[in-house]
């Protein structure tokens, strides 16, 4: 299902927590959404499953507006979007099995099609050897896991993921991201994901949106922002350790998957002889493809043979540090 915000507007009393918030989630993605504490991500969530009403704008959920859904029909939209939280939200006092099989319960589903439900679940998210257990006999990922497998009972076309990685040590969130990646592309389940981990954004999402006090300052695909570094991502993971040198000029260029084996740097200096000097480089593992960024400084008089050499190898580039003379943040193919 597609998500479309138009023009999203939530107040809480005097303050308007969502300002005009326009994105969409295309049908099968996975879009992140960060911000600061406070910018608005949840409220934007609660927003979609219509938890909270609107204030202005619409919601639109496979083409309907939301905001104009009968009772019966609220019901029927909350049935197709699933939720995880970081604090999981299990009953503790129901076993494994139990928290899974509550919703198909309330729907009034018959036994047999439940225990086979909850079943295919528990085999799915890898705790069918836990089903008997409760909740406090459980590590947090696996009590992720469970709520994982609870929000996937009704076969819901979208699922709203906050902060669901959070709680966990890395290799267990990994663990948990790598089963939401499997669930999106076996199940094709649209997924927004609110998180304050970066590494959450270049493991799983496709798209991104920057949530700065209730407005998107920045939206787009994951992989050209962490490229592009605006100034609103940059906020949110601080600017980068590099040698700051006084002359010359800073280009960043990234190798990718294609130009692996493109010996760039001996190119520049052997073929073209530019003396290129390093001053900052980054590894970024983009949904399990890693992405190389190098950070060089050449001569003034160079940059334009630098940047068509890349242009005629493919190689993706971006001045980074120029002359007033220079400004306009030139780059190829972002
Ligand atoms: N039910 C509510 N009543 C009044 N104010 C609320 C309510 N829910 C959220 N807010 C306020 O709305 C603002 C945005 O909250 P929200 O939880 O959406 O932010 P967030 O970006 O998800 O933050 P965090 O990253 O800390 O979870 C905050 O100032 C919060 O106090």
């Amino acid at each position: 299902m597609v998500i479309e915000i138009r023009g999203l507007t939530k107040r809480f009393g005097e303050d308007t927590v969502l300002d005009s918030v326009s994105l969409t989630v295309e049908e099968g993605k996975i879009l992140g959404l960060v911000g600061r504490s406070g910018a608005g991500k949840s409220t934007l969530l609660r927003c979609i499953n219509r938890l909270i009403p609107i204030d202005g704008g619409e919601v639109l959920v496979d083409r309907v507006n939301i905001a104009s859904l009968s009772k019966p029909a609220i019901k029927e939209l909350r049935r197709n979007i699933g939720m995880i939280f970081q604090s999981f939200s299990l009953l503790n006092r129901l076993t494994v099995y139990e928290n899974i099989a509550l919703p198909l319960k309330c729907w009034k589903y018959s036994k047999k099609h439940i225990r086979h439900k909850a079943s295919e679940l528990m085999e799915m998210v890898g705790i069918k050897g836990k089903a008997n257990a409760r909740p406090m006999e459980l590590s947090g990922g696996q009590k992720q896991r469970v709520a994982i497998a609870r929000a996937l009972t009704m076969n819901p076309k979208i699922l709203l993921c906050d902060e669901a990685t959070s709680a966990l040590d890395p290799q267990t969130a990994n663990s948990i991201l790598s089963l939401l990646c499997d669930i999106n592309e076996n199940l094709g389940i649209t997924m927004v994901i609110v998180t304050h981990q970066m590494e959450v954004l270049t493991a799983v999402c496709g798209d991104m949106a920057i949530l700065e006090k209730g407005k998107v300052t920045t939206a787009g695909k994951v992989k050209d922002i962490f490229m592009e570094k605006p100034p609103a991502l940059r906020s949110l993971i601080g600017n980068r350790d590099i040698v700051e040198l006084e002359d010359g000029v800073n280009i960043e260029i990234f190798l990718e998957q294609e130009t692996f084996s493109y010996p760039v740097v001996s190119r520049l200096t052997r073929d073209l002889g530019i003396d290129c000097r390093i001053v900052g480089g980054d590894l970024i593992n983009y949904r399990k493809t890693p992405i190389i960024s190098l950070l060089i400084n050449v001569p003034e008089k160079d940059v334009n043979r630098v940047t068509a050499f890349c242009r005629a190898g493919d190689v993706r580039w971006i001045l980074r540090k120029m002359k007033a003379s220079q400004s306009g943040g030139a780059c190829n193919g972002i």
